[in-house]
């Protein structure tokens, strides 16, 4: 979407209320340049002490009066449906964002940290609220009052309202060049302030390990660099603002002495009455307040320009056209149960400037039947989580080398995929939430309704409700921040709780007990295979007890599978399974 296809887009949003506004906004400019004409009848009344004069003279006041309240009531309501609309559009954008965020693929989020995301979430946005609210308002303002004030000024005076008016066309070029240099400034300012939430979010995630590490004062150090970055851009556009944009406050003190000076001359020259005068002030006034208004209204503008295209760096990139398909649940059931087929699948990630990247994976070809429970052992870095991630379709891939049945995955969206397969990662993410909450974590999402006795099985079957007995408040205890309060184990062990809860066709789970002792992880593993009876599994690990029980297991080296069988034939055929088996009985041994 363009820049103005955008700006229209969320000013049709609230098209009536900004019609309606831009209607009070005319009446009260309008009523604001009738005042003063009844005050120029009233003044120039004084004068003349006949009956007739005084009662002209209180028909005038009266009419300032009721036009004085006409006008409050009305300016009242022009805020109210010219503010209102700016904040619905922030609340609005807050939530495309965050669907469009939700929707992008990874690597999107590999190019924007998520400090960076919050900074655009909160300052950005903040930015556009104004620019759609206050900007809107004071812009038809400035319009009305620029256009109407001069032609009653000039029904009084052509040649005064001529000389008024050159001091402000002077200051007006010199405001221009201010706004020129302030552009650039608000647009620096607004990256500085990105940086700087970056920055922060990256040292609070790892402020454990600062803290043990004593590398407090190095990380306050570094802070207070990007903060004085930021601090310098903001007193560079605070320099300008104090010192270019009043320049049109002083051209309206110039105006008036022009207008008392010049009129003084035309009075005795009896060109002009005293009331002509006092209502020439008066409109002088109306002139300079939208004026002095400008520099605000630049400072909204241009900061609501840049917003809009920090906002639109999110909102321009293309999800996936197939994650915008969804299958009919007549085509979802019937792929229920099915085998997954990798076809001569070989991936390797994008690099920063495009060029091939080594390959990550090499042609590798498999099936998992229904029901079928198959292994991954690969060495450090051998391709295994890039495996999961083509697996489930969180990386980007061509078409033609992963098939659930007869369907091609990257044929259909993410969101049906996630209906089949569910994956445990090595990193478990988990919520600031009770342990409840995190096993419940998008299970009604997914339309499965749960209750509390099965949150209560599933933390039996990993394992985990002796430990959360343990814990005061059972499974209402709060895990802290990215699960903070709990310890690895535990960690994966929540997330296979979580995993487990709804069922699938299809679970993966890449190397999540790592982090358990071998007793464990063989009782969770048979509850695993008790619990999902019928399902199929892939179990990654690079522990060869964890896949012992497999019907299946792939040995993946530098991304290629090298050997395959059971575990009784493949400690007869592969030597790399045979030695990492003996090497690891041999650990379990030394650690009994
Ligand atoms: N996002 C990425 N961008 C570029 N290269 C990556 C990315 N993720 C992984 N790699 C590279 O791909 C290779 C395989 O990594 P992968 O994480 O799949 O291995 P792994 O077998 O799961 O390792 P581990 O057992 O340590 O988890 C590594 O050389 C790694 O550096």
């Amino acid at each position: 979407m363009t820049k103005s296809k955008f700006i229209i887009h969320y000013l049709l949003l609230n098209k009536y209320s900004y019609l309606f506004a831009i209607l009070c906004i005319f009446v009260v400019n309008y009523l604001q340049v009738e005042i003063p004409r009844y005050i120029q009848l009233a003044v120039d009344l004084l004068n003349q002490s006949t009956i007739e004069s005084k009662e002209g003279l209180l028909e005038n006041v009266q009419w300032v009066i009721a036009l004085s309240v006409v006008m409050v009531v009305v300016r009242i309501l022009s805020r109210m449906y010219s503010l209102n609309p700016g904040r619905i559009t922030e609340a609005t954008l807050k939530n495309d964002v965050f669907h469009r965020l939700n929707r992008l693929p990874s690597t999107f989020h590999e190019k924007y940290a998520s400090g960076k995301l919050i900074s655009i979430i909160n300052n950005d946005l903040n930015g556009i609220r104004l620019f759609y609210g206050i900007g809107f308002l004071q812009l038809f303002n400035i319009l009305f009052a620029l256009s109407l004030t001069p032609i009653w000024m000039w029904r009084i005076s052509p040649e005064l309202t001529l000389y008024s008016v050159i001091p402000i066309v002077i200051a007006s070029v010199i405001f221009w060049l201010g706004f020129r240099k302030l552009r650039a400034l608000h647009s620096q300012r607004l990256i500085r302030l990105q940086n700087l939430s970056e920055q922060l979010m990256n040292y609070l995630s790892g402020i454990d390990l600062i803290k043990n590490q004593q590398m407090g004062d190095w990380v306050t150090n570094e802070v207070d660099k990007v903060n004085r970055r930021l601090f310098d851009c903001t007193m560079q556009i605070a320099k300008i603002q104090t010192f270019f944009m009043p320049i049109l406050d002083y051209a309206n003190h110039f105006m008036k002495v022009l207008i008392l000076g010049l009129g003084g001359y035309y009075l005795l020259q009896a060109k002009l009455s005293i009331g002509e005068i006092t209502a020439f002030l008066s409109y002088s006034v109306l002139l300079a307040l939208p004026l002095m208004h400008l520099g605000r209204i630049a400072t909204v503008y241009q900061m609501g320009m840049i917003s809009i295209d920090s906002v639109q760096n999110i909102l321009n990139n293309e999800v996936p056209s197939t994650d915008m398909l969804r299958m009919s649940d007549a085509e979802k059931s019937s792929l229920r149960g099915s085998t997954l087929l990798v076809q001569n699948l070989s991936y390797s990630y994008p690099s920063a400037k495009n060029e091939p990247n080594e390959l990550v994976l090499k042609n590798l070809s498999f099936t998992i039947e229904p029901g079928e429970k198959v292994g991954v052992l690969g060495s450090i870095g051998s391709g295994k989580s890039t495996l999961v991630n083509c697996l489930n379709h969180h990386l980007s891939l061509e078409k033609g080398h992963i098939f659930w049945g007869s369907k091609d995955i990257t044929q259909m969206s993410r969101q049906d995929w996630r209906s089949y397969v569910r994956t445990i990662t090595q990193d478990p993410f988990l919520f600031s939430d009770t342990i409840f909450e995190n096993v419940k974590f998008g299970a009604n999402h997914q339309g499965q309704a749960t209750d509390d006795l099965d949150v209560e099985q599933v933390l039996e079957l990993s394992q985990l409700s002796e430990d959360v007995r343990r814990f005061g408040a059972g499974d209402q205890t709060l895990v802290g921040e990215k699960g903070i309060m709990l310890s690895g184990g535990q960690k994966q062990r929540l997330s296979i709780a979580r995993a487990l809860l709804t069922p699938s066709d299809l679970i993966i789970m890449d190397n999540v007990l790592s982090a358990v002792d071998y007793e464990t992880e063989r009782t969770i593993l048979k509850a695993v295979f008790n619990r999902i009876q019928g399902q199929s599994l892939l179990v990654v690990s690079h522990r060869v007890s964890a896949l012992e029980y497999m019907d299946k297991i792939l040995v993946l080296e530098q991304g290629e599978i090298i050997a395959r069988g059971t575990h009784a034939e493949l400690l007869g055929s592969c030597s790399y399974y045979r030695e990492t088996w003996e090497l690891q009985q041999h650990e379990t041994e030394t650690a009994a």
